[in-house]
């Protein structure tokens, strides 16, 4: 049955202003990531292996086993295919199912490649990249996972038989959580504490085997397994995060990650001239591509939410007549719309940051580490401000969608519980942003000993004109400009660090400072973050950017995403004298026309992310608009919709039943 509701979206379609073929280009950042990206995701489509709409109704054991029945198919497939690296990655990426194989080659690979010296890389990623070992990261430990430098696990070097000795002093110092560990994989990079010569050296990564090749059982003095079902139906279950103690388990010299730091066969330890938070560098890393990962769950939930927006009617007609899309209702564009434009935005800061992480592994290659200390700052910042308001937007894309959000087959609820862990995952969002905040407050201190910012902190150089500046906007229009916005941003991010600087200097030491002012030095460094994503917006939207009207829905978006920022963060803007109460009036009103703007194109412009209804698993974002005869067919699929009767009438139903007529009786 094809109701009504699906002319909508065809109706939408057809009021865009711009070129959707163009834009779908834009999106993927070029014609062949975008011919690579469709080929892939129209393969996972199509198999009906990737079936993914019975997760939510299935047990623990069963969705595990089922997810490695897919990820199994991954690896057939990728083989039968001949894939490339690339083209697997998306293969998996539209699998869409977490598993160990986001471990193996999202994490093991990397630690390797990174901290791994040459002759141990030829060793091992051969026989990871042909998967016979499958390996997981185990850093974080049942006490302790934020604090890297507080983990209790050791490897200690016995100079007698050439080996390290990994133990589990304690139940604190178990890995606790790694994805991968608790049931699948053979191998293990494991983080501990050097110990040689009975010194303590700092925290390295070590290769341990964890089973047996020949039939998966743990080797000796390896008590493993997974650490128990997580939040949500389906979601982050089909992984196997789990547990593992060592009793003083032996492994090779060699299979210390040597790149960094050498122990000799004597046990002498050999620092590389190198920063000690070189260590850290697959943590950089993956927080990299986790703020890419950002604009895809925000972007699938947008499109989820505005499809279903445009085909929703309420009120507006008190004769039964056509009601009103509530996409049409002003309320719901400005909780929508400065989505949609963050889901742009996180795109095209992801791939910048992509840019800056390749920057900075080329210099360190060149013995060159002066810009390490801001890679960190911006891939942690980052990090943390995209996960947390991707979380927060698909919590309310799923309020956007009504009632229908609440419902599994909306595909929002599974997406925010398998996404909300993201703001934990690879450094709690708060713990980054305090990083990011001491390397602003460093960057602000040495400025007054003459030293130029670089980077992304370059605009703290003009520091006499944002302490000073007075917004220059008089009208709703001056808003579109992008010097003016700028401004606004850069002088209201130099004016919190500033704030904190001078307050930290009043503490009898800076670590007291900085922990008392905690909270204004996060606020501070969501504002260094967004100045760094208002700005790459913009310098996107000054590029050439071929196809028709492309261009300009792209300006309005960046407009739409810095304005909604002053709005939200008006507090600080106003607080800190960088805007008056005038001109946020002005703001608010440009606000409003841009959302008027993007109403026509709004269908269109989630069109552009180019997904498939396989990987929105959605009826609410289905891309025929047929939405409510899907809801209904779903729920008839309900495993409670089995039988017309409930199991459980004979023994609870009828006796209650029986017993309200005896009691009537009475
Ligand atoms: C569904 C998924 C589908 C697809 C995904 C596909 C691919 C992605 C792959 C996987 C993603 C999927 C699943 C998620 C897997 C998650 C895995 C994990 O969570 S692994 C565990 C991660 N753990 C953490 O992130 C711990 C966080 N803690 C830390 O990083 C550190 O302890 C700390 C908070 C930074 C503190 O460190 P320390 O105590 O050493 O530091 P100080 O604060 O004193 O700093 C000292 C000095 O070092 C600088 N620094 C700190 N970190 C770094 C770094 N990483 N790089 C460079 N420099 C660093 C810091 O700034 C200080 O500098 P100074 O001021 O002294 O100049
Ligand atoms: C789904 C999932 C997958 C994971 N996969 C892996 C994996 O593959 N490998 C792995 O090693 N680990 C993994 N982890 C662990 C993850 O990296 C840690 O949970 C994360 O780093 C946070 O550390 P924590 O749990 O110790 O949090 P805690 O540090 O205990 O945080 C608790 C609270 O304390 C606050 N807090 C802590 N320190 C400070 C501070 N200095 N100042 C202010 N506030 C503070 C935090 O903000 C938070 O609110 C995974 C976790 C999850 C949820």
């Amino acid at each position: 049955m094809v109701v009504a509701s699906v002319d909508n979206l065809a109706d939408e379609r057809s009021k865009a202003q711009f070129d959707v073929g163009a834009m779908k280009i834009v999106w993927a950042g070029s014609k062949h990531v975008f011919d690579v990206t469709d080929r892939m995701a129209r393969i996972v489509a199509s198999d009906p292996e990737f079936r993914k709409d019975n997760r939510t109704t299935l047990g623990r054991k069963e969705l595990f086993k089922n997810t490695l029945r897919k990820m199994a198919h991954v690896v057939k497939r990728a083989n039968e295919l001949r894939l490339t690296e690339e083209e697997a990655s998306k293969l998996r990426f539209f699998v869409d199912e977490p598993g160990y194989l986001d471990l193996h080659w999202g994490m093991f690979v990397p630690a390797i490649k990174g901290q791994g010296t040459e002759e141990q890389q030829e060793k091992w990623l051969p026989l990871a990249s042909r998967m016979e070992i499958i390996g997981c990261y185990a850093q974080t430990e049942l006490g302790h996972g934020s604090n890297v430098q507080g983990l209790e696990t050791t490897a200690t070097f016995d100079p007698k038989t050439d080996e390290f000795i990994i133990h589990s002093p304690s139940l604190t110092s178990y890995k606790w959580w790694p994805g991968g560990l608790g049931k699948v994989s053979t191998h293990v990079v494991v983080y501990a504490r050097l110990v040689s010569g009975g010194q303590e050296h700092g925290i390295y990564g070590f290769i341990v085997q964890l089973r047996s090749l020949d039939d998966h059982t743990p080797l000796p003095g390896i008590i493993i397994g997974d650490i128990g079902t997580k939040f949500g139906s389906g979601a982050y279950n089909t992984m196997d995060n789990g547990f593992v103690c060592f009793n003083r388990v032996r492994i090779p010299r060699n299979h210390m990650l040597m790149r960094f730091c050498q122990v000799t066969r004597e046990g002498n330890v050999c620092l590389s001239d190198v920063p000690k938070q070189m260590v850290y560098g697959t943590m950089v890393y993956v927080r990299q591509t986790i703020v890419s990962d950002a604009s895809w769950a925000l972007s699938r939930a947008v499109c989820i939410a505005v499809r279903y927006s445009a085909i929703r009617r309420q009120f507006g007609s008190q004769d039964r007549g056509i009601e009103t899309q509530v996409l049409d209702y002003k309320t719901q564009q400005s909780r929508l719309f400065p989505l949609l434009a963050s889901a742009y935005a996180f795109r095209f800061v992801g791939e910048w940051l992509k840019w800056l992480y390749a920057d900075v592994t080329e210099r360190l290659q060149a013995n060159d580490f002066s810009t390490l200390p801001e890679a960190h700052a911006c891939t942690a910042g980052l990090k943390s401000l995209t996960t947390s308001v991707t979380a927060d937007a698909i919590e309310e894309c799923r309020k956007l969608c009504g009632g229908h959000g609440y419902l599994c087959s909306s595909g929002l609820p599974e997406l925010f519980a398998v996404y909300v862990p993201a703001c934990t995952y690879e450094g709690d969002n708060v713990v980054l942003l305090l990083q990011v905040a001491r390397f602003l407050v460093k960057t602000v201190s040495r400025l007054a000993a003459g030293k130029k910012p670089v980077g992304t902190t370059t605009y703290m150089g003009n520091a006499e004109h944002l302490m000073q500046c007075k917004s220059s906007a008089s009208s709703p229009e001056d808003w579109l400009k992008p010097s003016v916005v700028l401004e606004a941003f850069e002088a209201r991010a130099f004016r919190l660090a500033v704030a904190c600087a001078r307050d930290i200097s009043k503490f009898s030491t800076p670590e007291a400072g900085f922990a008392e002012l905690s909270i204004d030095l996060v606020e501070a460094a969501i504002a260094h973050c967004e100045v760094i994503v208002v700005s790459r917006f913009i310098e996107k939207v000054q590029q050439d950017i071929p196809g028709d009207g492309v261009k300009e829905q792209l300006q309005i978006l960046c407009f739409i995403y810095a304005l909604h920022l002053i709005h939200k963060h008006s507090g600080e803007f106003l607080s800190t004298g960088c805007i008056t109460p005038e001109q946020a009036t002005l703001a608010n009103e440009q606000l409003r026309t841009l959302y008027g703007q993007v109403r026509p194109n709004a269908v269109s412009l989630v069109d552009a992310f180019n997904y498939t209804d396989h990987y929105l698993g959605s009826a609410l974002g289905r891309y025929d608009g047929n939405v409510y005869a899907t809801l209904y067919a779903q729920a008839l699929r309900d495993p409670l919709n089995d039988t017309v009767v409930p199991d459980g009438y004979e023994e609870f139903i009828r006796p209650v039943l029986k017993q309200t007529m005896r009691l009537s009786r009475l």
